[in-house]
């Protein structure tokens, strides 16, 4: 057993190498509530973060904690105008991160004139579709105006540029779009197509840059539902790339724009028309890239769902009891694939008339996927005859009727989408990181309440590529020596939400999945924090 002592909080000792029943390291809430009674903080003044959903690991929350208490404290108390902002700023609690917006990393470019009294700085979200963002700016604009000597602030908002999460070989169409959000549905004609390019529209009214590729080679409904001027896609002849056609600001690619009509094809190569047509269109920069998915749980959807690197999907169900079995295929592909189903929106769930509201398809099959799949959102859509003209006119109804109730609907689910990308890639891109204070890989696999450290070096000497074991034989060729037991990881990236590429000092660039390194020999004897250069 180790006892661990926080650089600026010596009377803070923590047993870290205790295991639990499973054998993994004690939970970080469980080494605080162990601690906490002898040490002279108090654990409520933790960042939610800490206690809520992103229980980051003790030692780097130690050694975060110690170093922005220091860098806080040392502005705070020297009395630097700087320091007042941050302080001030840094009650602006973000909802979805549980965390202030000084360490979310939100403020930029902080300008001070200290004899006039005039500040300014950018809050730089991390989707422009951010839903509080007006929230955001008042409150940066009231709590800095507050201070005694400031006389004039402003804030200026914006969004990161739009990149995606996932390292490795991604296709040059798909290089620049943030979050990729699949709308799927089991079978045929529950109004997955409505449910996908209304949201993106949604999605769009909220400040973000979207598209949709709509993927239904069989049978593409995009064409019917929007009216761009343009209605073939263009090719750019040099690069060979597919120039998508725009309504409304929305770029949009489905092979009912490729002067096509419907296709007669097999599969495989259905498989190859749609990966073509996604990868090789010119998207551009997005924040949200909505895949109107092929109906179904079969090869063609598969195929789709390992060529892009989804960020998360939107299940479209209707209530009756057989769709539940259905809706239950699709929730078990995407959890094999690891892309995390973050809605329900059960269609047609209900019509209102004679001052009644009526249920022709039974009530219940959406609550029960939400209980039992454990996806967080569900939400109904009634059966409304605007919506299926909207469908066959050429304007979405929430362009069409921005202020209805199924426009409020869709605003609902929006939000939903946009906090819950935001979570996933806050997840991912903390999921596996070095923590150079105590030379050691921390994993916290998403969706897990897991946390453990690992040494470097059994990483490394665990990879099981072509290059260190041998695919026919499974000899190994990678030789413990091989590998100097003071290796240090340069840098760690996700690929998707299954695994993580570390690169070595050697250049060799080693793919390591949450299973794999679920299974690798945990680091027990931690050693003590360290100073870190930086
Ligand atoms: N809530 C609703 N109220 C009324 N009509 C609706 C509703 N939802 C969808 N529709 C209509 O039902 C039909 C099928 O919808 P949609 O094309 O969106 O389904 P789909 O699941 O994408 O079908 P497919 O798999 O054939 O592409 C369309 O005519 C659409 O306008």
């Amino acid at each position: 057993m180790q006892l661990l002592h926080a650089p600026s909080w010596p009377h803070l000792s923590f047993q870290t190498s205790d295991r639990n029943s499973k054998g993994g390291l004690l939970s970080l809430e469980k080494c605080l509530q162990l601690s906490t009674a002898n040490c002279s903080f108090q654990p409520q003044k933790l960042e939610r973060s800490i206690w809520v959903s992103h229980k980051r690991n003790f030692f780097s929350f130690c050694a975060t904690k110690a170093t922005s208490v220091e860098a806080g404290s040392s502005a705070a108390s020297s009395g630097t105008a700087e320091g007042d902002v941050l302080k001030a700023l840094s009650q602006i609690i973000d909802p979805d991160f549980g965390t202030d917006i000084v360490t979310c990393g939100f403020v930029k470019d902080l300008l001070i004139d200290e004899a006039s009294g005039e500040v300014s700085f950018r809050l730089e979200l991390t989707t422009p579709a951010c839903p509080i963002k007006d929230m955001f700016e008042q409150q940066a604009n009231e709590v800095v105006a507050r201070l005694p000597w400031v006389k004039k602030v402003a804030v200026t908002m914006s969004a990161q540029p739009a990149k995606p999460i996932f390292a490795g070989d991604l296709p040059a169409g798909l290089r620049r779009i943030s979050n990729i959000v699949a709308v799927s549905s089991c079978k045929g004609g529950v109004g997955k197509s409505t449910v996908a390019v209304n949201l993106a529209y949604t999605l769009a009214g909220m400040g973000a840059r979207v598209g949709v590729f709509d993927a239904d080679v069989y049978g593409p409904s995009l064409p019917t539902m929007v009216s761009p001027e343009n209605r073939l896609l263009e090719m750019n002849p040099e690069k060979r790339t597919i120039i998508p056609t725009d309504y409304l600001g929305v770029k949009l690619v489905s092979f009912g724009f490729a002067g096509q009509g419907r296709a007669i094809m097999r599969g495989p190569m259905v498989s190859g028309v749609i990966d073509q047509l996604l990868t090789t269109s010119e998207w551009g920069e997005l924040d949200y890239l909505v895949i109107d998915m092929p109906p179904g749980t079969g090869d063609i959807q598969l195929t789709l769902c390992q060529v892009v690197p989804l960020t998360a999907a939107v299940i479209v169900t209707t209530p009756q009891k057989l769709a539940f079995i259905d809706v239950a295929k699709g929730v078990r592909m995407f959890s094999k694939l690891k892309v995390p189903c973050v809605a329900v929106v059960e269609n047609m769930s209900h019509f209102d008339a004679d001052g009644k509201r009526y249920y022709p398809f039974g009530r219940g099959s959406g609550s029960q996927v939400v209980q039992q799949f454990g996806i967080p959102h569900l939400f109904d859509l009634p059966i409304r005859p605007t919506l299926s003209a909207s469908g066959d006119s050429g304007t979405p109804e929430v362009v069409a009727d921005p202020q209805g109730e199924v426009a409020q609907t869709f605003q609902n689910l929006g939000v939903c989408v946009v906090q819950q990308c935001a979570k996933i890639r806050q997840q991912v891109s903390t999921a596996v990181t070095y923590d150079k204070s105590i030379k050691a890989i921390r994993v916290k696999v998403p969706d897990s309440e897991e946390e453990f450290l690992l040494h470097p070096a059994t990483v490394r000497r665990n990879d099981h590529s072509a290059q260190s074991v041998d695919e026919w034989t499974g000899e190994q060729k990678l030789q413990y020596g091989d590998i100097p037991e003071d290796i240090e990881p340069e840098e760690i990236r996700p690929m998707g939400n299954y695994a993580v590429s570390i690169t070595w000092p050697d250049g060799f660039s080693q793919i390591a999945p949450y299973d794999q390194l679920q299974m690798i020999e945990r680091l027990v004897d931690v050693p003590q924090p360290t100073a870190v250069q930086s």
